[in-house]
């Protein structure tokens, strides 16, 4: 199937088993937009990559939500989140981060992703035969399983890029990575629970000091997986504590500027590549059918 109708596909399949708000994301529905700084930390990541998000800070327009398609989703309860950033260089480059809390993908390819959206528009039947056939999505299923289910706050939480991308240094030489956003200090729940209250959570925990992440960057070994999102890269690896996310405001989707951001985690700064990862081609299409769908419908 070509990339754009498979593209075409994931997003039909993702209405029907979300549903649709109307002027909103069909995926990562509930959220809302914080603003800072990103701030270049450890200078060995510089042997790796000439992006000027290593040498100056950065401005960051980003956002943080609920997985899934419903707006009505409840902060009371544990879930996993997004994270995504619009990161612009102080040479005017533009950074696209986009990520989210599980530690890898169900599925190895778009393809496999569009099935597994339409069996679950389908029914639990059809969900069945398809993990029945896809030890990937049955791998999945029980490694999250396992994780700890406390609640935690959108600040809390870590993020990850689940896709490969490359590190591109003056040289012209490539280095695979993936990362993950790690919460600097502890960010807890701040107030008493209730359906509603992560803006809140977020607004006491950045009156209360910092509100911030580092970005740990995992260099590839030989052998490691880079064009396959299902499968963890095991063992020891290098780690390089590239730069820190620091959040200076939060405020609502209709407060803020993140609404109409196409957070298309394709768009690089220099310094970076995607990768063969295909999945990284499926979210770009994707996404951009969403901004166009979700922003036609607003008045
Ligand atoms: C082929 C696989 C995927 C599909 C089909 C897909 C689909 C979607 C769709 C339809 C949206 C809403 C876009 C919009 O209306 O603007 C979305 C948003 C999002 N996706 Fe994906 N996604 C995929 C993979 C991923 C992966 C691997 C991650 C994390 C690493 C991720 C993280 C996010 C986040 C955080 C958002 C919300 C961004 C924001 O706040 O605006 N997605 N996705």
């Amino acid at each position: 199937e070509d990339p754009l109708a498979n593209a075409e596909s994931a997003f039909a399949a993702f209405q029907d088993v979300f549903g649709v708000t109307k002027g909103k994301r069909r995926n990562h529905t509930k959220g809302y937009c914080i603003e800072g700084e990103f701030q270049p930390l450890d200078a060995a990541i510089r042997d790796f990559s000439v992006s000027p998000l290593f040498t100056g800070t950065s401005t960051v327009i980003g956002r943080v939500s609920h997985k899934g398609g419903n707006n009505e989703a409840s902060d009371d309860k544990f879930g996993h989140y997004g994270l995504a950033m619009e990161i612009t260089t102080p040479d005017d480059d533009v950074h696209i981060i986009n990520m989210n809390t599980e530690h890898f993908f169900p599925v190895a390819t778009p393809e496999d992703f569009t099935e597994l959206m339409r069996a679950k528009a389908t029914g639990k039947e059809a969900v069945a035969r398809f993990s029945a056939k896809s030890p990937e999505l049955r791998a999945h299923k029980s490694y999250h399983a396992a994780l700890d289910k406390s609640l935690r706050p959108y600040e809390g939480a870590t993020y990850n890029s689940i896709n490969s991308f490359y590190l591109v240094d003056q040289t012209g030489k490539k280095t695979a990575i993936r990362f993950s956003f790690m919460p600097v200090g502890e960010h807890e729940i701040a107030l008493d629970p209730t359906k509603d209250f992560f803006l809140q959570n977020m607004l006491a925990n950045l009156q209360a000091g910092e509100v911030a992440w580092n970005m740990v960057i995992t260099i590839a070994n030989p052998g490691d997986p880079v064009n396959n999102p299902a499968v963890p890269w095991k063992g020891d690896h290098k780690r390089i504590n590239a730069g820190k996310f620091v959040v200076t405001s939060a405020m609502t989707e209709t407060d803020g500027r993140c609404d109409a951001i196409n957070y298309d985690p394709t768009v690089l700064s220099q310094g970076f590549e995607p990768s063969e990862d295909r999945m990284l081609e499926a979210r770009s299409l994707i996404y951009a059918i969403g901004v166009g769908k979700r922003l036609s419908e607003k008045e």
